[in-house]
């Protein structure tokens, strides 16, 4: 009989036993040690392990989006320059290739994905690359490909080799049918989009891996995040961040969602704080693996009197797109994150008026150097 189907049939004997009913139900790679991709080396064995003490090799996937490259500077803060690993199938710009290690890696490449795991000895992953919910409505099958076919790929190989694997999860996870103030942890997820749908699998497809094989999964349910320094990749809630470049470039902005419509939002920095802060958590600290976090809600309207506030002359109009106004109109208003500040002490830091503070102080700076340039 082969080592593997050996492993299985004990794995089997495990699951199946009377009174192994009992929560959770783990079974360790490492003890059975077969993978659900079945390699032919039983690649869990030469898994690294690291005492506490060692810091974490870390791979981003996706890392040139809005959010990857901010993470990058909080890790390799922590953790050393060399020991944080961007990755992304676009082409860098110059000053993140030469702020730390940046390699090519495409999450629909196996074997590119574990080539890079072993060479650089990767403890954790950060599995940043999808498309996001309003780009992923225009391009269906290559959300699906990306979204779910590479998430496929990060949970086989994360299992393989051991790795921590954090995957982010969206306030978009949720649909019609949830409840939308507050949304809960816990509750109906019937998302209407394709960015959704693979977002609830990714959240069930991690949580599965982990009390299957005792894969390290840990999960995020980002509200829309606000940054100043980097783009959003295609959202519905890209508007929070545009309004400010065009506050202080034309003094206009035209908003493509309701001036009504209410979403859960957070600054970049309070978002990235939580990323790291969960990872670093002791296992026992986490009673789920998904947690919703928040830090604030608002609408349009309430955005730009706060912007006005800084900028009386700012001028808005709205023109509404149909398919983010859709989307929006499905996703929560508020976001219940108490799980998560008992938990493992989650606690946002910015507001919305020092959200406008920052991203005004930020961009403005930023366009003054321009023009002196
Ligand atoms: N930015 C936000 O407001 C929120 C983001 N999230 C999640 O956080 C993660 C990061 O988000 P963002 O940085 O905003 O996304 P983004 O859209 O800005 O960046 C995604 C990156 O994935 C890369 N990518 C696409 N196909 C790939 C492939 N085949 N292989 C490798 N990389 C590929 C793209 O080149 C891009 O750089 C995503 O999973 C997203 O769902 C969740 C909620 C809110
Ligand atoms: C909230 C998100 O997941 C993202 N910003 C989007 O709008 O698609």
């Amino acid at each position: 009989m082969s080592f593997i189907r050996a492993a299985s049939k004990v794995a089997q004997q495990v699951l199946l036993a009377p009174g192994c009913s009992c929560e959770p139900l783990y079974v360790s790679a490492r003890c059975i040690s077969f993978s659900p991709r079945q390699v032919t080396s039983d690649a869990s064995f030469h898994s690294v392990s690291f005492s506490e003490t060692d810091h974490p090799k870390v791979l981003i996937t996706g890392g040139l989006g809005q959010l990857g490259v901010g993470l990058a500077k909080l890790l390799r803060k922590q953790f050393g320059n060399n020991n944080v690993i961007l990755s992304d199938i676009r082409k860098p710009p110059n000053d993140v290739f030469h702020s730390g290690p940046f390699i090519y890696s495409d999450i629909l490449d196996y074997k590119n994905l574990r080539e890079i795991v072993v060479n650089n000895r990767i403890t954790w992953l950060v599995h940043y690359s999808a498309l996001l919910s309003a780009v992923g409505e225009a391009n269906v099958t290559l959300a699906r490909d990306v979204n779910i076919t590479g998430l496929h790929n990060i949970l086989d190989i994360a299992v393989e080799h051991g790795l921590r694997l954090f995957v982010p999860s969206t306030i978009g996870a949720f649909g019609p049918t949830s409840p939308r103030n507050p949304t809960p942890d816990l509750c109906i997820q019937r998302p209407r989009t394709i960015y959704g749908v693979s977002k609830v699998h990714a959240e069930l497809m991690g949580e599965y891996y982990h009390h299957r094989y005792g894969l390290d999964f840990r999960c995020l349910r980002y509200p829309g995040i606000i940054s100043a320094d980097s783009q959003p990749g295609g959202g519905t809630t890209d508007y929070a961040v545009q309004i400010f470049h065009d506050a202080i470039k034309t003094g206009k902005f035209v908003c493509n969602l309701k001036p009504d419509t209410r979403l859960p939002m957070m600054f970049i920095d309070d978002c990235l704080r939580a990323t790291l802060e969960v990872m670093e958590a002791p296992a026992e600290m986490l009673s789920m693996r998904t947690y919703n976090i928040n830090a604030m809600s608002f609408t349009p309207e309430e955005l730009a009197q706060e912007v006005q506030k800084q900028l009386p002359d700012l001028e808005v109009s709205y023109e509404i797109d149909p398919v983010r106004q859709a989307i929006a109109d499905s996703w929560p208003m508020n976001f219940e994150d108490s799980n998560a500040r008992k938990d493992w002490g989650w606690k946002h830091e910015y507001d919305l008026a020092e959200l406008v503070q920052m991203m005004l102080n930020f961009i403005g700076s930023d366009s003054r150097v321009a023009h002196v340039n």
